[in-house]
C-alpha cells in the first residue's frame, strides 16, 4: 500500500523488531525498579547510619520538637538508631550487604543462568551465621558505642546465652569457627587455601626482603642430594647455580603447575611422572644404526609382489573373472572334473596334484572315474573323452612338469633285483667308508677365487638387536639406589649397550673413591642380581668409573661378522687376526706381527680354543703360504689336528712333546739364520728383507744366499735365496708343554720372545692354567700382549694381566685383551668359529695346495753339529744319583713306568721320567711304544 518497495518494509519491520527488544516486559520493569528501590534503600541506610546522632529524636531517645540532625531525616534517625540498636557495630556493614543482595537477586539475568536456590540458600545462612557471630565477637570485645552496645540486642543476647556456659575464652573461641565456617558457607572460599596463599605470599615477600637486604649479592643454592635428582628431572630449567629468586621466577612462570598445590598422592604421582621422563645418555651402537638403515633399505629394495604372488591373494572367483576376461579359462569340463576329485584345492599347485594324483591313484577305479565324468557331463551337457582309463592319466602326468614320481609297481621285477643288488653293493661301500668317521682328504676342485671367501662361513640370520630404552634408564636407577645403600654418592652419566654387556658411566662425587666401588663388585653384582659386575676403575680420556653389567640376553659374536668388517678387510698385514667385538659390537682386530708374542689363558671351558683358532682362521683368510707359515704344537691332538695337511704348516701338527721342544728349537736355529741373512743384507726385518729380495729381482740381480758354502750342498753355486715367510708358532696347552719338557722349553721360548719380533717368527700360547710355575717372569717379561679369558680368582687375573678384572668375565668368549704397550685391558666378545667353520677354511686351503713339511723341524736329532748356541748336549746332564737305584729295580722288576719309578723312589714327575729318558739313551729300556709302555731290554740280572 503506502510502503514502496519490498526493500523498505523489511527494513521498517525489522527497525520494528530492534525497538521491541529494548524494551522490557512487566516482570523485568518490576525487577528493575525494586533494583533501583533497593540501591536507593542501601545509599538511605549508609547516609542515616554514618551521619547518625545520638540527640536525634528516635525509639531510644525523646527529643521532642528538636531539630533532627540525622542527614536522612526523621526516617534515617528513627532507622539508624533501631539497626545500632540490634546489631550495634554491625550496622555500619548493613548497606553494603543490602547493595549486595540488591545486585544478585534484580539484576539482569540471562536465560542460561538461572538462580541457584541451593547455593543462595547455603549463602544466605552464611550470611546469617556470619551476622550473628559478627555480634556476638562485638559485643564480647568492643566497647559500646554512644549508648548501644557494641553487639547490639542480637550480640548481648547471644553472649548471655554463650557466657555461662563457655566463658569468656571459650565464647570467643567458638563465635571465632563458626565465624569461619560462615565465611565459608557464603563465599565458597576453603579456609586450607587461604592459609597456603598466606604462606606463599610470606616466602616470596622473605626472599624478596632478604635479596633486597643482601643487595647485589646473589645467594647460591648448594648442589645437595634434592637438587641433584631436580637438576637430573629438569635441568633445563633449575640448574644447581640458579639463585633463589631465579627458581622462584621460573615458578612464577609456571602459576598453573604452582597454585593449585596437589595432594600428597598427587604429589607423589608427580614425582614419579618426573623420574619416567628422565633420561639418561644411551649411546645406540652404530650396529642397530645400521641394521635399522639396513631393513629399510632392504624394504624398499623389495620387488613389487609379482603377479603370480598377487594371485595368491585373490579368491578363486575372482581369478576365474579375470580368465574368463583374458580369455585362458580351461575347460569346464575340465575344471569341474578337478573340482569333485580336489574340493578343497584353491590355488592351483601342480606339485600338489601331482602328490595328490599319486596317491589316490590306487584308490580311484575306473568306475570311480567314470561316475565323477558322467556327473561332469550331466552337470554341462556336454560329453567329451577327456579320460578313457587309468593308464591315460598316468601316461598325461609329465605335461605338469613336476619332479619324478617313483612307481615301484610298474617296475620290471628284473630290474627291481638288479637295483636291490646295486644298493646292497652301495650300502656295503658306505658301511666302509663311514662319511663320520675321519679319513683323508681326496682330491678337491681347486677354488677358483684367489683366497678363501666368506660365503664358507654360517652367516647368523638377521639378528634382532632391540635396546629397551626404559630397561636402561630403569636398571642406570638402580644402580644409582644400589650405590648410595652403600653410602657411594654416584650418577650414571653414559649408558653404553652391547651386544653382551652394557657398561654404565658413573660420575662419583667428589672424595670417593674407584677403590670402594671395586671391592663392592661382588655386592653389586648380588644386589643387582646379575651375574657378574665388572668394575672399570679408569676410562681412558673419561673422568668417570664403568659399571658393565651382563645383558639381559646375549648375543653371539660370529666369526664371519668380524672378519667381513671393514676394519679387516682393510688391514694389509697377513698376520692380522680378529679377536672379536668390543663392547660397543665395533670389531677388534690385531695385528700379530706387531704384538709381536701374544699370551692365552682362560679357565677350561672359557672359550681358549676357540679363541685361538679364529686367529688361526683369520690369518688363513689374509695370508697366502708363501706370506704366512705355522708350526702348531697341540699336546691335547684334538684342537690344531684339523689343520693338519694345509699348505701353511711347516710341519706336521706336533703332539709329542719330545717333538715339541725339537719344533722350538728348530725355530731357534731358523731365527738366528735368518738374523745372519738380515745382516748379511742390511736390513732390520723380515718386511725389509723380502722388498729388498724383490727389488734386487726387479732389477733382474737375484741375491744368492751369502751364507752357502761348498760342500752344504751337491750345487755348484749358492742357491737363490727365497722370500721369507712370517713363521707363527701356536702353542694350545703350553702348560703340558712346560709340565713334561720343564726348564728347556722355558729357555727356548724365552730366546725366541725376546729375539723372534725381527726375525718374524711369532708366538701365540695357551693356557689354561695360568699360575706362576707356567706363566714364568722370564716368559711374562718377553711377551707384552695378553689375553686372558675367564679365570677362576683374581690371583689368576693378576698373573696373566698385572691387574684384576678377567675373574669378573662372562665364559663363552668374553675376554680381557691388553694391547702391546699398554696398561688398560680392552674388554671385548670373542669371535664364535664354529667346527663346520673351521673345516670349510681349512678344506679350502687344502684343495689349493699341499703342505710341504720340513722334516729336520720334528726329527731333529740333537748332535754336536746341531746344537744352538749356548746349548748343552741333553746326553751331557748330569746323571741323576738315583740312576743306579732305578736302573737295578727297573732290571729287577722288568717294568719301565715312569709312575712306577715316583712310587718307588718318592720323586716328582719330572725327575722320574728324566731319569727313564736316561735309560733309554743308555740302551737299558726301549722308547715308548703306542701302547705307551717300554720295554726292559738289559737282561734280568743272575741270582746265584
Ligand atoms: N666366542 C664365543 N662365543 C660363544 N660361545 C663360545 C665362544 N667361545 C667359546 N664358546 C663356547 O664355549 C665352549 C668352550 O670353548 P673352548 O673349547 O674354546 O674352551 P677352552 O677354554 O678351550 O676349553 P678347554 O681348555 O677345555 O679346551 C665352546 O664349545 C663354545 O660353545
Amino acid at each position: 500500500m503506502f510502503r514502496e518497495s519490498k526493500n523498505k518494509v523489511e527494513m521498517v519491520m525489522n527497525t520494528g523488531n530492534l525497538e521491541t527488544s529494548h524494551r522490557l516486559n512487566g516482570a523485568q520493569r518490576l525487577r528493575e525498579c525494586c533494583f533501583i528501590v533497593g540501591f536507593l534503600a542501601a545509599i538511605l541506610l549508609a547516609v542515616a547510619l554514618y551521619s547518625f546522632n545520638p540527640a536525634d529524636p528516635s525509639w531510644s531517645q525523646t527529643a521532642w520538637g528538636g531539630e533532627v540532625k540525622n542527614a536522612g531525616g526523621r526516617i534515617g534517625a528513627w532507622t539508624a538508631d533501631s539497626l545500632f540498636f540490634t546489631f550495634g557495630l554491625l550496622a555500619y556493614s548493613l548497606p553494603a550487604v543490602l547493595a549486595a543482595l540488591t545486585w544478585v537477586f534484580f539484576r539482569k539475568r540471562s536465560k542460561n543462568e538461572p538462580l541457584d536456590f541451593m547455593l543462595w540458600g547455603t549463602r544466605l545462612l552464611g550470611l546469617v551465621v556470619l551476622i550473628l557471630t559478627s555480634s556476638g565477637l562485638a559485643a564480647l570485645n568492643f566497647d559500646d558505642i554512644w549508648y548501644f552496645s557494641s553487639g547490639g540486642v542480637v550480640g548481648d543476647v547471644l553472649t548471655s546465652l554463650a557466657l555461662p556456659y563457655l566463658n569468656l575464652l571459650g565464647s570467643i573461641i567458638v563465635f571465632l569457627f563458626l565465624w569461619g565456617a560462615g565465611f565459608t558457607l557464603l563465599t565458597g572460599i576453603s579456609w586450607l587455601s587461604i592459609v597456603e596463599w598466606i604462606g606463599n605470599i610470606s616466602i616470596t615477600a622473605t626472599a624478596w626482603f632478604l635479596n633486597k637486604v643482601r643487595g647485589s649479592e646473589k645467594e647460591t643454592l648448594e648442589p645437595a642430594r634434592e637438587s641433584f635428582t631436580a637438576e637430573h628431572t629438569e635441568p633445563e630449567q633449575i640448574s644447581s647455580d640458579m639463585t633463589l629468586s631465579d627458581q622462584s621466577e621460573i615458578m612464577q612462570e609456571e602459576p598453573e603447575e604452582q597454585q593449585p598445590q596437589p595432594s600428597d598422592d598427587e604429589t607423589e604421582h608427580y614425582q614419579e611422572l618426573e623420574e619416567k621422563t628422565h633420561r639418561y645418555n644411551i649411546h645406540m651402537p652404530d650396529a642397530v644404526d645400521d641394521l635399522e638403515q639396513r631393513e629399510e633399505a632392504l624394504e624398499s629394495e623389495q620387488p613389487e609382489p609379482s603377479l603370480r604372488s598377487q594371485q595368491l591373494h585373490t579368491t578363486i572367483e575372482e581369478l576365474e573373472k579375470s580368465a574368463l576376461e583374458q580369455g585362458d579359462m580351461p575347460d569346464q569340463v575340465e575344471s569341474e572334473t578337478a573340482k569333485d576329485v580336489q574340493p578343497e584345492e584353491s590355488v592351483y599347485n601342480p606339485l600338489a596334484d601331482i602328490d595328490l594324483e599319486t596317491e589316490k591313484q590306487p584308490v580311484i577305479s575306473a568306475e570311480a572315474l567314470d561316475h565323477v565324468i558322467d556327473d561332469a557331463d550331466m552337470q554341462t551337457g556336454r560329453i567329451e573323452p577327456v579320460i578313457s582309463d587309468i593308464e591315460s592319466v598316468d601316461i598325461d602326468e609329465p605335461e605338469l612338469d613336476a619332479p619324478e614320481v617313483t612307481e615301484p609297481e610298474r617296475k620290471d621285477p628284473d630290474v627291481a633285483a638288479f637295483q636291490n643288488i646295486v644298493s646292497e653293493a652301495q650300502k656295503n661301500m658306505a658301511g666302509a667308508q663311514n662319511p663320520f668317521l675321519a679319513k683323508k682328504e681326496e682330491d678337491l676342485p681347486v677354488p677358483t677365487a684367489p683366497m678363501p671367501t666368506l660365503e664358507l662361513l654360517y652367516h647368523p640370520d638377521k639378528r634382532e638387536n632391540h635396546i629397551d630404552r626404559d630397561a636402561l634408564e630403569d636398571i642406570a636407577r638402580l644402580v644409582e639406589s644400589k650405590l648410595a645403600d652403600y653410602k657411594i654418592k654416584a650418577r650414571v652419566v653414559d649408558i653404553f649397550p652391547g651386544p653382551v654387556i652394557t657398561r654404565f658411566e658413573l660420575d662419583l662425587a667428589p672424595g670417593v673413591k674407584v677403590s670402594r666401588i671395586s671391592s663392592l663388585s661382588m655386592d653389586l653384582a648380588r644386589s643387582l642380581s646379575a651375574m657378574a659386575v665388572r668394575v672399570v676403575e679408569v676410562i681412558p680420556g673419561k673422568p668417570y668409573v664403568g659399571l658393565e653389567l651382563p645383558n639381559m640376553s646375549r648375543q653371539t659374536v660370529y666369526f664371519s661378522d668380524v672378519v667381513g668388517s671393514k676394519q679387516f678387510l682393510d688391514a694389509k698385514s697377513p698376520t692380522t687376526v680378529v679377536m672379536g667385538q668390543d663392547i660397543a659390537g665395533e670389531a677388534v682386530i690385531a695385528d700379530i706381527a706387531k704384538m709381536p708374542h701374544v699370551l692365552v689363558a682362560g679357565t677350561t671351558g672359557s672359550g681358549k680354543s676357540v679363541g685361538v683358532n679364529v686367529m688361526i682362521l683369520s690369518m688363513l683368510y689374509k695370508a697366502k703360504p708363501e706370506d704366512l707359515r705355522f708350526i702348531m704344537i697341540d699336546p691335547k691332538m684334538l684342537e690344531l689336528s684339523v689343520y693338519e695337511g694345509i699348505p701353511h704348516l711347516l710341519s706336521e701338527v706336533v703332539t709329542d712333546m719330545k717333538d715339541a721342544s725339537n719344533a722350538l728349537r728348530w725355530c731357534v736355529g731358523e731365527m738366528e739364520r735368518r738374523y745372519k741373512l738380515m745382516s748379511a743384507l742390511g736390513v732390520r726385518n723380515v718386511k725389509g728383507f723380502n722388498e729388498k729380495l724383490k727389488m734386487a729381482a726387479d732389477a733382474g740381480h737375484p741375491i744368492h744366499d751369502p751364507l752357502w758354502q761348498p760342500g752344504d750342498s751337491m750345487d755348484q753355486e749358492p742357491p737363490l735365496l727365497e722370500k721369507l715367510p712370517y713363521i707363527v708358532v701356536v702353542v694350545d696347552e703350553f702348560a703340558d708343554l712346560m709340565m713334561v719338557v720343564g726348564k728347556k722349553v722355558e729357555e727356548l721360548i724365552a730366546r725366541l720372545a725376546q729375539k723372534a719380533r725381527a726375525a718374524g717368527i711369532h708366538l701365540i700360547l695357551a693356557t689354561q692354567r695360568p699360575s706362576v710355575d707356567v706363566i714364568t717372569g722370564l716368559i711374562k717379561a718377553n711377551i707384552p700382549t695378553r689375553v686372558a679369558f675367564t679365570v677362576s680368582t683374581k690371583t689368576d687375573s693378576r698373573t696373566i694381566l698385572d691387574q684384576g678384572g678377567a675373574e669378573s668375565l662372562l665364559g663363552m668368549g668374553d675376554m680381557l685383551y691388553l694391547p702391546p704397550g699398554s696398561s688398560h685391558t680392552v674388554r671385548v666378545h670373542g669371535a664364535f668359529a664354529s667346527d663346520d667353520d673351521v673345516h670349510a677354511v681349512v678344506n679350502d686351503w687344502k684343495a689349493r695346495g699341499k703342505p710341504q713339511y720340513i722334516d729336520e723341524i720334528t726329527n731333529g736329532d740333537q748332535s754336536p753339529d746341531t746344537l744352538l748356541p749356548g746349548e748343552q748336549m741333553e746326553g751331557d746332564d748330569d746323571i741323576d744319583p738315583l740312576f743306579d737305584q732305578v736302573v737295578e729295580f727297573v732290571v729287577e722288576s722288568r717294568r719301565a713306568s715312569v709312575s712306577g719309578v715316583q712310587r718307588r723312589f718318592k720323586v716328582g714327575y719330572n725327575r722320574a721320567s728324566r731319569i727313564v729318558e736316561q735309560m733309554e739313551m743308555q740302551g737299558i729300556v726301549t722308547p715308548q711304544g703306542h701302547n705307551g709302555n717300554r720295554e726292559v731290554l738289559a737282561p734280568k740280572p743272575v741270582t746265584e
